[in-house]
């Protein structure tokens, strides 16, 4: 069974579907593309999954749950993670504060035993801090933890974005042009990072532009146009599917 299931999944703006009869999946521990060209629906598919917005028909499943109607709070309770095209961050925050917050959904301690300084709460918070530490490392950006996040790069941010979807424990973790904007050597190390996490069993649906690392990452991928699937499989088959082709020099 596949982690994450789309049955005819449709979404309408106005009375037009921006996304229409749209059925695909995303496996555990595979990076699964969907690409497509500007407007082909592909953020309007993300949001759905992660509950931000409804669906006009079909059906979305996690594990075989269906998961259609369900708020995104709950949905990230149960493991959705993504990051956003725009960057969302606490810019005034530290790089580390930032990552805490991501921690968020695992904080099992009231909030009145942290008042009170009880002890569960202070382990608690150190076992926190010990895991974000171990994120900067990944992402090597220890050094920069208590940099306040606004005063870096755009590709800084972007990494600091992806360490709060992954510090909530994803299984299941949308990505929404991860790389736009940057050079091919930051793109290369975040693929490494991506593959990891891939490996560790989550499922990633990742939203590119950039080609190259499209045919580089991706296990399998799924392309939109108009709202609908016109092709799907391993990425060297899908581009140079003539469907495909045609659609990209169409838009
Ligand atoms: N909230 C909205 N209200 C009305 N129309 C919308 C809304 N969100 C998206 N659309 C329309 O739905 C279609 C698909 O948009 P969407 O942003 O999902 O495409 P996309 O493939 O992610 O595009 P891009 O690659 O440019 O980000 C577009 O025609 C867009 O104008």
């Amino acid at each position: 069974m596949s982690m994450l299931t789309l049955h005819e999944v449709g979404r309408d703006f106005g009375g037009l579907p921006a996304v229409d009869s749209l059925s695909m999946a995303a496996e555990a521990g595979k990076i699964t593309g969907l690409i497509g060209p500007n407007g082909a629906g592909k953020t309007t598919v993300v949001n759905m999954i992660a509950g931000l917005l409804k669906l006009s028909r079909g059906r979305v499943e996690l594990d075989g749950q269906d998961v259609s109607t369900m708020e995104a709070q709950h949905l990230s309770h149960m493991g959705v993670s993504r990051t956003f095209q725009n960057i969302r961050l606490i810019k005034e925050a530290s790089v580390l504060e930032n990552v805490l917050a991501g921690f968020h959904r695992h904080e099992t301690t009231s909030t009145l035993s942290s008042l009170l300084g009880l002890p569960s709460a202070f382990r608690e918070r150190r076992a926190l801090l010990r895991r974000s530490m171990d994120l900067l490392e990944r992402f090597d950006m220890a050094d920069l933890a208590d940099w306040p996040a606004a005063s870096l790069s755009y590709g800084h941010q972007r990494r600091i974005e992806m360490m709060r979807a992954l510090a909530t424990e994803p299984r299941l973790l949308l990505l929404d042009e991860p790389v736009a904007g940057m050079n091919d050597a930051e793109a290369y190390s975040l693929a490494e990072i991506f593959r990891d996490v891939a490996a560790q069993g989550v499922a990633i649906l990742l939203i590119e532009h950039n080609m190259r690392f499209v045919r580089r990452l991706c296990d399998h991928v799924c392309v939109l146009a108009s709202g609908r699937l016109i092709s799907q499989g391993a990425a060297e088959t899908v581009v140079n599917d003539p469907r495909v082709i045609e659609a990209y020099l169409g838009s």
